[in-house]
């Protein structure tokens, strides 16, 4: 059994994340952690995320649980995310990290961690969206050079606060080097007033924020004549849960270091 401890389990991905460890019989509610202060500490994290009493209180700190659990899953906040794989480093724990929208400099306190810490860190936990960036590696391969203009559209609810999506961004990455590109030299982020046409490298991103949409990623290969759109939509939360317990799973048998869910899933390359 791995026990499984969520951080920020009040919110969107933490209520769904309880009821996925309640549906998976290998994995166990060891504590969900609310933020420092938060007037639901002591709630019972059953009964926050709607699924019934679990027995398990919210706590406001995760020393309070330090010796309960063995992996902390963790959709929050950079900073959050951050101070959290500094806890799992002094005493020994794995992570699985969804959490989105870290600067650069933020990445790089992460990735410093990549020795001390068996961690999992994905932008997208669903099986689809893992699968998706496969394809557009190949995608990319056979039409990038041949005069195809790409573009990466998502949309998601009116709640996020960070764009655009980490998985946009991700698959950006992957079509970037697929082509030996980069996103820093060719990501195009935003187009206003006299922009001027595009330049045939570049990989443009557009952003919707829109009510209750849950995700949704396309990334367009557009000639003359012709295009191509490859497209994923989310529409549950569960299906990112899942992979995130699936991960949890996997990392606890891990040694220290850096993974994603191309290795969890069995799809990195060889
Ligand atoms: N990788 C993936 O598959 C996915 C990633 N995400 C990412 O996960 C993150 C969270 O998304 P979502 O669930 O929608 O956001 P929410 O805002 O609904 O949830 C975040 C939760 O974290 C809590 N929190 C903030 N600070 C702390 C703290 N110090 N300790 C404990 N809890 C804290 C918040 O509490 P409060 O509200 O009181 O501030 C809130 O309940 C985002 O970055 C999103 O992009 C989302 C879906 C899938
Ligand atoms: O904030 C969300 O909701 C989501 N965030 C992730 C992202 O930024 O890519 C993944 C998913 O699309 C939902």
């Amino acid at each position: 059994m791995t026990r499984v401890a969520i951080v920020g389990v009040a919110g969107r991905m933490g209520r769904t994340l309880v009821s996925a460890v309640n549906q998976d019989e290998t994995a166990t509610l060891a504590g969900g952690i609310v933020e420092p202060g938060s007037s639901l500490a002591g709630a019972d994290i059953g009964e926050l995320a709607g699924t019934g009493k679990s027995g398990v209180a919210a706590v406001d700190s995760l020393e309070a649980i330090k010796d309960d659990f063995d992996v902390l899953i963790d959709f929050t906040a950079p900073k959050v995310t951050l101070a959290n794989l500094a806890f799992c480093a002094e005493h020994g724990k794995a992570i699985v990290i969804g959490t989105t929208g870290m600067s650069d400099d933020e990445l790089e306190a992460l990735d410093g961690y990549r020795d001390r810490v068996p961690m999992v860190f994905a932008p997208n936990m669903s099986v689809g969206v893992n699968l998706t960036l496969k394809l557009l590696e190949t995608a990319a391969r056979a039409l990038g050079d041949e005069g195809y203009d790409i573009e990466v559209i998502e949309a998601h609810h009116r709640h996020k606060v960070d764009a655009p999506s980490g998985t946009a961004i991700k698959m950006g990455e992957v079509v970037a080097d697929a082509l030996g590109r980069t996103l820093k030299e060719h990501g195009v982020f935003e187009r206003v007033g006299q922009c001027g046409p595009r330049s045939d490298t570049e990989i443009g991103f557009a952003t919707v924020r829109a009510g209750d949409i849950v995700g949704e990623h396309t990334v367009m290969f557009a000639t003359e004549g012709e295009r191509i759109e490859i497209t994923h939509k989310a529409s549950s939360r569960m299906t990112f849960a899942k992979g995130a317990v699936r991960a949890a799973r996997w990392v606890s048998s891990q040694k220290a270091g850096r993974f994603d869910m191309q290795d969890v899933l069995g799809l990195a390359r060889g």
